[in-house]
Formats: structure tokens, sequence, C-alpha cells
């Protein structure tokens, strides 16, 4: 059993209205149990000294300064497992360079020892609040969806839809076909990005591929006369390695290089790799690709955070766009109400799970829909979010459509009018011919949310 540590790490007294009023905390919300034999309030507690302050015994060394920079539980309900804690300001560390804050230290001290605990059977961060000044010295996006916008030629408020695609087969394309694969899909779509583990496999390099996928960009914007996008993964171990995918890339593209994103495996590689991303190409849409943060994230996860807590971080470092999942209309887990993470990203204020944050101008953060989306599922999914103003990237939804991947990105472009229009799909689909093939490309899907689809749609749905 560890010593009784509420007398000096908690102060249930402590008013929520007061700390944000004053602005020198940041607020951490958990959902926290205690290992049996251990009171609610003194676990809380010595989860908020080994997260600020202090350790299981009390050391001669604390002194007076030490004790005023305690993180504080303010708030428990045991019955809900709520706990809430108070962290100072100057707790966290700052740059050498340039005075910033740093996710890192965030990370340290609000998800770090404390998740290893023995006397805690499990706590996860369920949200967070962070005053102006934390705002102030977070770098935040500097690019975002409207640059990507001002490139495709439309409103830079409200430019709608960007379909998008993720190179399939997931892995196992050489160069050329790899370049096929993008021109084809842009020949319909806008955006393309790597796959998350697509790199610098032997049988694709990039100082091959890079080259052949600018000019099937070109070639395809000759064509259609749009322009087009390509995120790269740049992700690496090293991040010398990231620079020189990422220098690569931009000279290949030359004068088109405002059309070069530049994606992270941000889980996997942490907020190092995603601010030197945000520093080194600060130019660039920085896309946040999010593979493996499932393992803390998923709701069947007790420890870690949640995927809402992941992407309110994503902007504070500056990602342009993070995906966000696909709220129960997709392959990946999620639901309805994950609309919140997108709100919370794209809005200049928004009420979280607990908190109500205030974003004070910083730039937006895109959501990015993806995960076994494709035509028929959008209009649904467009219908719960409330807007359409994203980027989806639809891999098998693109590739999987049986009469071309430029007709499967048509599809998905159709399905978001269909959604604007306010027009019923079946209906929709008898004029839009890509859109009524996606009900033959995907008649698992069809015959879900469109039963009777075979009868009502006929021969324009079963016509090459
Ligand atoms: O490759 C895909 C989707 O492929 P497809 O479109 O063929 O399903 C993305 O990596 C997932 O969307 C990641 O999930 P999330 O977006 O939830 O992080
Ligand atoms: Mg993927």
């Amino acid at each position: 059993m560890s010593l009784d540590q509420s007398a000096r790490y908690s102060d249930l007294s402590l008013k929520e209205a007061d700390l944000i009023a004053g602005g020198q905390h940041i607020l951490c919300a958990y959902k926290m149990k205690p290992k049996a034999g251990t009171g609610y309030l003194e676990a809380a507690a010595h989860f908020a000294a080994e997260s600020s302050t202090g350790t299981n015994v009390e050391v001669c060394t604390t002194d007076d300064f030490t004790k005023g920079v305690d993180a504080l539980v303010y708030y428990i309900d045991e019955a809900t497992e709520d706990m809430r804690i108070a962290y100072p300001l100057d707790l966290f560390d700052r740059n050498v360079t340039d005075g910033r804050m740093m996710l890192v230290s965030f990370l340290t001290l609000t998800i770090g020892n404390n998740q290893g605990m023995g006397d805690i059977e499990y706590a996860k961060m369920v949200d967070f609040w962070v005053p102006p000044r934390a705002i102030q010295l977070f770098d935040g996006p500097s690019k975002g969806i409207h640059d990507l916008w001002r490139i495709l030629g439309r409103s830079v408020t409200d430019g709608g839809y960007i379909a998008g695609t993720i190179i399939k087969p997931k892995l196992g394309l050489r160069p050329q076909p790899f370049a096929q694969a993008a021109y084809q899909f842009w020949l319909g779509g806008d955006f393309i990005k790597n796959d998350e583990p697509q790199g610098n496999q032997t049988f694709a390099p990039i100082k091959q591929v890079m080259p052949l996928v600018y000019d099937a960009m070109k070639r395809a914007q000759d064509e259609t006369g749009e322009a087009k996008l390509f995120s790269m993964n740049i992700t690496a171990d090293d991040h010398f390695e990231m620079c020189a995918r990422a220098d690569f890339a931009l000279e290949v593209f030359g004068s088109d290089a405002d059309k070069l994103a530049f994606l992270v495996d941000g889980y996997v590689g942490g907020p190092g790799m995603v601010t030197t991303a945000r520093r080194q190409y600060p130019d660039q849409y920085l896309h946040y690709h999010r593979a493996g943060h499932g393992a803390i994230t998923s709701p069947s996860a007790k420890r870690g955070y949640t995927a809402f807590v992941l992407a309110k971080m994503s902007r504070l470092q500056g990602a342009s766009g993070i995906h966000v999942g696909t709220m129960g209309y997709g392959k990946m887990e999620g639901e309805g109400d994950d609309k919140i993470i997108a709100y919370m990203i794209e809005r200049d204020e928004c009420q979280g799970p607990v908190y109500f944050q205030k974003w004070y101008g910083m730039k937006p953060t895109t959501p990015i829909i993806s995960g076994g989306m494709n035509a028929l599922r959008l209009p649904g999914f467009f219908q719960n979010l409330g807007h359409g103003n994203v980027i989806n990237t639809a891999g098998g939804g693109a590739y999987g459509h049986i009469d071309s991947p430029a007709a499967g990105a048509r599809s998905l472009r159709q399905a978001y009018e269909c959604w604007k229009a306010g027009a019923d799909p079946i209906a929709w689909a008898k004029e839009h011919k890509e859109f009524a093939r996606a009900f033959t490309s995907f008649p698992h899907d069809a015959d879900k949310l469109f039963p009777g689809w075979r009868d009502q749609l006929g021969k324009i749905a079963s016509e090459a």
C-alpha cells in the first residue's frame, strides 16, 4: 500500500470554471479505476503525484517552490470512474531554441508513468483542455484544406468534398504499375495518398516511383484540365532519412510541388516525427496517418487515450489533416458520435466530451475519412456528419469499382453530389452511371443499405 498523498495532490474545493478562467493549468479528464484495496482519492492523488512533482514517498529535496507546481486532482466520481487533474503550465518542458511547448512533454506527464502504476487498475484520458497561453505556444497547422481547395480552383471557405484514394494493393506494386494506378484514379478524382506502409521497398524505390507518379500527375492534369494532389509517405525512423525523402520529392515535383503533401505515420512515429515534418516543411500539407492507434484508442482499451484526444493533440502539433475514422460507416471501429472528433479539429470552438475548447484562430485540421468507404456508404456518412468539407480516401472503394479506378473516383464524387442535392440515392443512380455501377461493384453493401436496388435499378447497374 502506498503513502496517502491526497492532502498534497488533491483539492476537491477547486472549481473547474475558476481553473479555466485562471488560464494557468492544462486540465485532463480520465476514466480511472484503482486496484482493489486502494481508495479512489488516494489512488488519484498518487496518480497526480507521479504525473507531476512526486513519487511514492516524500523526498527531503522537495521545497516550497516544488509544491507550487504540483498537479492537483480537482474532481472525482468513483461511480463513473471520472477523475480530473489540473496540471500547472510551468510543469511542461519548453524548447531551448524558441521557448515553445512540445507534445512529448505533455504526453510524458499526463499519460506517462501513470500508465504502469501498481495501484492503478487502468486509466484512460478522454479529454483535455488547453489554456489560451498554451494554444499560442504550440505550432498548430501551417497549411489546411483551404490551401488544397485553392489549388483545386474552388471556394476557399466552402470548397466541398475532396475525392481521394489510397494506392492499392497495399504493397506489391512495382514503379510502373504504381504510377499507372495513380493515373487511372486521377482521371476521375482529386487526391491520392501512399498507403501507410508504402515507402522505399526494394521492388518500388522512391527514386524510381516518384518521377513516374509526377509524370502521371501531369498527364492526368493535361487530360482533365484539373489540378491533382499527391500525399507522399515520408515516414522513417531517422529524421534525416525522412527529410531526404521529402527533399527528393519536392525536387521531382518542381513547379508542381505545392500539389505534394507529406504523410507521416504519426502514431507509430510519434510527436517528434510530426513536428519535424511540420517545422521542416511548413509549405506542404501535413497528412497525419494514425495506423496503430487502435492499440490504445479502441473503446475496448482501458488505458491510453481516446481517438478524440489523439485528434485534438494533432491539431496542437500542426497536422493539416488527420484520419478520424468513418464513424461507423466504414470498415474500422467507430460510431456516429465520433463526429465530435471532426468538429473539435475543424472549428474555432467546440464542446468536447468534457471540456469546451476555444482555439483562438489556430488553423483547422482537416478530418480525413478513410477505411472501407465507397460511394454507397458516403451519403449516410455525410448525413451523419452534417457537411462534406472533408478529404475522403477510398482505396477499395475506388480500385474495387468494376469499371475502372476513374469510374470509382467519379462514383465517389457523385455520391457527395447526391447527398448535397438531398436526392434519393436510387433515383440519383438512375441518372449517374458510375454511381449506379457502384451498386454492382459492392453488392453486399448495396443489399444492406438499399434493399430492393436490383429491381429498382435494373439494367443501368448491370450494363458496363
Ligand atoms: O488504407 C486505408 C483504407 O483503405 P480502404 O479504403 O481500402 O479501406 C487506411 O489506412 C485506413 O483508412 C486507416 O484507418 P483510419 O482512417 O480509421 O485511421
Ligand atoms: Mg491504409
